[in-house]
């Protein structure tokens, strides 16, 4: 049996990946678009029908028409733009959320993919929320260093550019500071927090990898707790999960010399979470590939969850 499986936007960064991805599997015929048609709605209309899965890999506005072209009952759609992460009738494409997150992907039509920063936020947090540890009221700080292909097509142009600025070039550059980065309505929705958080994300000078670093008030706990207690909070959530690594403690483990590395789950669809400090001062760390299980990686474990097929399959 071999799925039918179109790519509407591939040849995006993550239409790109997504390809690569399905290319090597023999359980998938992918329907290619004459790159002349890419943007040919009764082409890609056609397709979408034809297939058992589209991924939708494009900017929000085009993504909401291609959903207005389907007619087929049967395909599934699964989103990597932002336009349906918070909508009801859309299922949220990740797996390790909850325990009952697999059976709703299994049966939805509809799937939107998580953001890349999104992802990586509700993961770190969403245990603690769970746990009763952190109140639902909390406003929680964080920030995400991540690299420029998370700007898609553009940013990766700009950045590799001859013109680009030396200024660009040598150093991060914060973004967001009107503090409403497009995430956080799913970092509320999926962790259960109901303030939005202060989330400001940095983007810098190399190709991809990406850390969300929280900053965690031990006196805003409901109770104490140390980090080792929090680690075990994190390492029972996700218990069993082929995807997400929950680090032992330790600065010298989980450091090059006392230096992060944002790029080290690079080329995987792994989410590494570690917490750093001490009784007072904590840091919850989530590093992921942001077109890993940041986009393209998450895209196709969430197909292989709804077609019921070994979840990990293509994916390291
Ligand atoms: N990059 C990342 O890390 C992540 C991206 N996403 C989301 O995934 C989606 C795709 O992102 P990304 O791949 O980075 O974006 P890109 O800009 O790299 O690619 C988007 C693609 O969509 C095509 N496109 C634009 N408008 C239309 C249209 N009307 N019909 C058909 N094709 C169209 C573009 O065509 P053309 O080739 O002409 O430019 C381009 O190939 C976005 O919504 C983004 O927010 C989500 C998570 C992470
Ligand atoms: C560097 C950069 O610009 N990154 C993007 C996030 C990319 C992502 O996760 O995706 P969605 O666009 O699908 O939400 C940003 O912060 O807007």
């Amino acid at each position: 049996m071999t799925y039918k499986v179109f790519v509407d936007g591939q040849e995006g960064t993550t239409g790109l990946q997504i390809n690569e991805y399905l290319a090597k599997r023999a359980d998938v015929t992918l329907l290619k678009i004459d790159s002349d048609k890419r943007k040919d709605l009764a082409e890609r209309k056609r397709l979408i029908n034809e297939s058992d899965v589209t991924f939708l890999c494009l900017p929000d506005d085009a993504a909401m028409e291609s959903v207005a072209l389907v007619d087929n009952p049967n395909t599934c759609i699964i989103d990597a733009s932002t336009a349906h992460r918070v909508n009801p009738a859309w299922t949220f494409g990740l797996p390790e959320l909850a325990k009952d997150q697999r059976a709703k992907i299994r049966v939805s039509k509809r799937i939107a993919n998580p953001g890349c920063h999104a992802s990586a936020f509700i993961l770190a947090l969403k245990p603690l929320v769970a746990a009763g540890l952190l109140p639902v009221d909390t406003q929680i700080a964080a920030n995400s260093i991540t690299g420029y292909s998370g700007g898609g097509k553009k940013m990766i142009a700009d950045y590799e550019a001859a013109s680009a600025s030396p200024t660009q070039l040598k150093a991060p550059r914060s973004y967001a500071l009107g503090l409403a980065h497009k995430h956080l309505p799913e970092m509320c929705a999926y962790t259960g927090l109901t303030a939005a958080p202060i989330f400001q994300p940095i983007v810098g000078p190399f190709y991809k990898g990406l850390a969300v670093t929280a900053y965690l008030h031990p006196k805003q706990f409901t109770r104490p707790a140390s980090p080792a207690e929090v680690q075990k909070i994190l390492a029972d959530y996700y218990a069993g999960e082929a995807f997400i690594r929950v680090a032992p403690l330790g600065l010298e483990a989980n450091t090059d010399g006392g230096f992060f590395d944002v790029e080290a789950c690079n080329d995987s669809n792994r989410v590494d979470l570690f917490v750093f400090g001490n009784d007072e001062r904590m840091l919850l760390v989530a590093r992921l590939d942001n077109l890993g299980k940041g986009a393209s990686g998450a895209a196709v474990q969430a197909m292989n969850v709804h077609l019921g097929v070994e979840e990990s399959l293509g994916l390291v």
